[in-house]
């Protein structure tokens, strides 16, 4: 049996009896409470890793019983089951501090997952107690809105490595915070007081480039009246970030492979050797193992920025984070622009939560900023629905001819869902576009069936 001690709170008693028996069959240690006061009396005897509670119970709810758990015991893990379609109160609880809600009904599978998240999340919480007073400061420092637990992870990584001189890739779709995860490194590092120099390398014509970064000599090009000091140059002893990393040309692939081994740089005309210090932070959003195998990108070059790679989770990955963010960027583009926004209502809500986000936070950012700045809800989420996973369309169906015998449908699901993922390459978003359906349930059948995408 697993040491996780789960407490289900729910009223109803059948439906209680079912989940205690599912988790117990699941091997976890199962205590049930009918109602919010029974679940605190439980709470202030035992240690519980996560509370499963239901919306309504008697005359309270579940955020009564979760404001209790996050002010008396921050840590333990919370899932809330929802009634179908009340988007609002999945909100409320993720505002709240609820680590996931799950809408009924729900199936045995999305039940076990949603505990299994819980748990991560306290653990990962538990972790990040040793660290919290560094921790809160580092949220402040870094800008990083976010407490999803992968959000959690890039911040234990940012906070275990930023200290040190590390080389640092990180990886991530475009506006998933790449840049500000950067720029957290380098505020939380001992280069902090020296420069923070940001380049993108898709965005420096080819011609200039090699002067641009490397610094030139007097006349080591027509125009170059004087010496020029590099970026490089310029970042010594602090950090420069060279984003787009994939877009460097062959020859400027080359030069920082040089640096990044010797510590040196040459200015364009001239072969003398500059020592620097300088710490090399890259991002791209590109697939940099691909780029290698097709030979666009230097192996040796890959490996040496790879010593540390950070993942930047892609907004849909986090969706719990999403009201949160909503919330921030409200307030942050009201101040900005100094003008009043209406609260968003649970209609607004639920099209962010469904909206599967392509242009990540800087997308969501850019919407709210558009509302702020008009105070029209529709540009929050204009084209959305067009966009929208849930799309109401059903599209051709494909033909089946049912075998007399009859069939296993679980493992035709299985089979439908894994011919989609490999029609649309193992990208996840498209294949739930495709099967219309939301990302969030999309992954709930992979990890159900035990399908890989990767
Ligand atoms: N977790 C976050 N919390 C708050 N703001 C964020 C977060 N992630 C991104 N942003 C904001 O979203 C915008 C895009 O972020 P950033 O430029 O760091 O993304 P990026 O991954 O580097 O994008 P690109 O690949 O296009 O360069 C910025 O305005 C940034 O402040």
């Amino acid at each position: 049996m697993s040491n996780n001690h789960i407490l289900v709170v729910e009223d109803d008693h059948e439906q209680r009896a079912l989940i205690c028996d599912i988790l117990t069959l699941s091997q976890y240690r199962v205590t049930e409470a009918d109602c919010v006061e029974q679940a605190i009396l439980l709470i202030k005897e035992h240690q519980f890793d996560v509370i499963f509670s239901d919306w309504k119970l008697g005359q309270l709810t579940g955020i009564d019983l979760l404001n209790y758990v996050r002010k008396n015991t921050p840590l333990t893990g919370f899932v809330i089951a929802t009634a179908y379609g009340t988007i609002s109160h999945a909100v409320e609880a993720l505002q709240q501090g609820s680590d996931d809600y799950l809408p009924k009904p729900f199936q045995r599978q999305e039940l076990l997952l949603t505990i299994e998240k819980a748990l991560k999340a306290k653990e990962l919480r538990s972790q990040n107690q040793q660290l919290s007073a560094q921790l809160s400061e580092q949220k402040q420092l870094i800008g990083l809105v976010g407490k999803a637990p992968c959000m959690q992870a890039v911040y234990q990584r940012i906070d275990k490595v930023s200290a040190t001189n590390a080389t640092v890739l990180i990886l991530g779709e475009s506006g998933t915070g790449k840049e500000l995860a950067a720029r957290a490194l380098h505020e939380r590092s001992n280069r902090n007081h020296r420069k923070f120099i940001a380049i993108n390398c898709g965005a420096i014509a080819e011609s200039l480039a090699e002067a641009e970064l490397f610094g030139a000599e007097k006349g080591a090009y027509t125009g170059a009246n004087n010496t020029k000091i590099g970026r490089f140059e310029a970042a010594d002893q602090g950090t420069i970030f060279l984003d787009e990393i994939g877009e460097l040309s062959p020859s400027l692939q080359a030069h920082l492979l040089r640096f990044l081994q010797e510590g040196t740089i040459c200015r364009l005309g001239s072969h003398q050797e500059i020592k620097l210090d300088v710490r090399v932070i890259a991002a791209t959003h590109r697939d940099l193992q691909q780029e290698v195998r097709d030979g666009n990108f230097r192996e040796d070059l890959f490996y040496r920025l790879n010593v540390v790679p950070i993942n930047m989770p892609a907004l849909r990955e986090r969706q719990q984070d999403i009201p949160l963010l909503a919330d921030h960027f409200i307030a942050a583009h009201s101040k900005q622009h100094q003008c009043q926004a209406e609260p968003l209502n649970s209609e607004s809500y639920r099209a962010l939560l469904e909206y599967h986000w392509p242009g990540n936070v800087r997308e969501l950012s850019n919407r709210i900023e558009r509302f702020v700045l008009l105070n029209d809800i529709d540009e929050l989420t204009a084209n959305m629905s067009s966009e929208t996973l849930s799309s109401n369309e059903s599209g051709e169906l494909p033909q089946v001819d049912l075998p007399e015998q009859g069939f296993n449908w679980e493992a035709f699901e299985r089979q439908c869902l894994a011919n989609t993922l490999d029609f649309h390459q193992g990208n996840r978003t498209k294949a739930a576009k495709y099967l219309q359906m939301s990302y969030k349930a999309f992954l709930y059948r992979l990890e159900k069936f035990n399908i890989n995408s990767k």
